[in-house]
């Protein structure tokens, strides 16, 4: 049996805050939830009769206190994260937001802080990031991938919990390297539940569909 057979998707949103003068990224620490005590962009699920656009503006604001214009908000791409024995799938429409309205401001949820590209913290975040970050950065958007994921087990959990001690100095120096909106200390590296095990990104859609289709439902590249 497949491992990574999936019956059906959950839809997610996730926004990345770029100011491209000061080639800065503003990044959320995730304090609770799904992949707590990473870093991450803006997002969370879409609501029942939200479209994916709507959805990411509405976890945006709750997030990090800011607001976009739909103008604003562009679709960088689609990524479609597999869990190996997990068949619900989760398609995540990633957007680009370069303008933005209101406050900055931290939540019960996320903790946001501005990273200068050149000190983005990858070991902090999801694996799948080094992959597709530096493409949309670049601004060599739109993409489609799968991303597939294994849980780690008990021995590589204890050699990811040996790197991560030994790496916590370094993550001070990273500290040094990024602009904090608040004063809670730069958070040390945890564990990492699971790991990347393959993926596949697609770069150059024109042979994909506007419309493409997943696990038998649709998701469009069009909001
Ligand atoms: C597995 O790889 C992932 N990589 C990246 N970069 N981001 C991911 C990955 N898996 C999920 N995400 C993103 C997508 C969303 O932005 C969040 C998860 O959202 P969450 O489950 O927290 O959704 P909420 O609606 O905010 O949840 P609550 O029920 O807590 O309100 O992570």
């Amino acid at each position: 049996m497949d491992p990574f057979r999936i019956t059906s998707k959950k839809v997610l949103t996730l926004v990345m805050v770029i100011d491209k003068d000061q080639k800065k990224i503003l990044l959320g620490y995730k304090k609770r939830g799904f992949g707590a005590h990473l870093w991450n962009g803006f997002g969370g699920k879409v609501e029942p009769g939200e479209t994916p656009k709507e959805g990411a503006h509405r976890e945006l604001e709750e997030e990090a206190g800011i607001t976009v214009t739909p103008e604003n908000l562009k679709k960088a791409g689609i990524l479609l994260f597999l869990f190996e024995n997990d068949p619900v799938a989760l398609e995540t429409h990633i957007y680009t937001a370069y303008e933005h309205d209101g406050q900055i401001r931290e939540c019960d949820e996320m903790r946001p802080q501005w990273f200068d590209f050149a000190a983005i913290p990858f070991d902090q975040m999801w694996e799948d990031d080094k992959i597709w970050l530096p493409l949309l950065l670049k601004g060599q958007d739109p993409f489609f991938g799968r991303m597939y994921f294994k849980r780690k087990s008990i021995g590589e959990q204890e050699q990811v919990d040996a790197i991560s001690s030994a790496s916590s100095s370094a993550d001070a120096t990273l500290a040094n390297h990024s602009t904090t909106m608040t004063s809670t200390p730069f958070t040390k590296a945890e564990p990492k539940p699971f790991y990347m095990s393959d993926y596949h990104l697609e770069l150059d859609l024109t042979g994909v569909p506007k419309d493409v289709a997943l696990d038998g439902t649709v998701a469009s590249f069009e909001n």
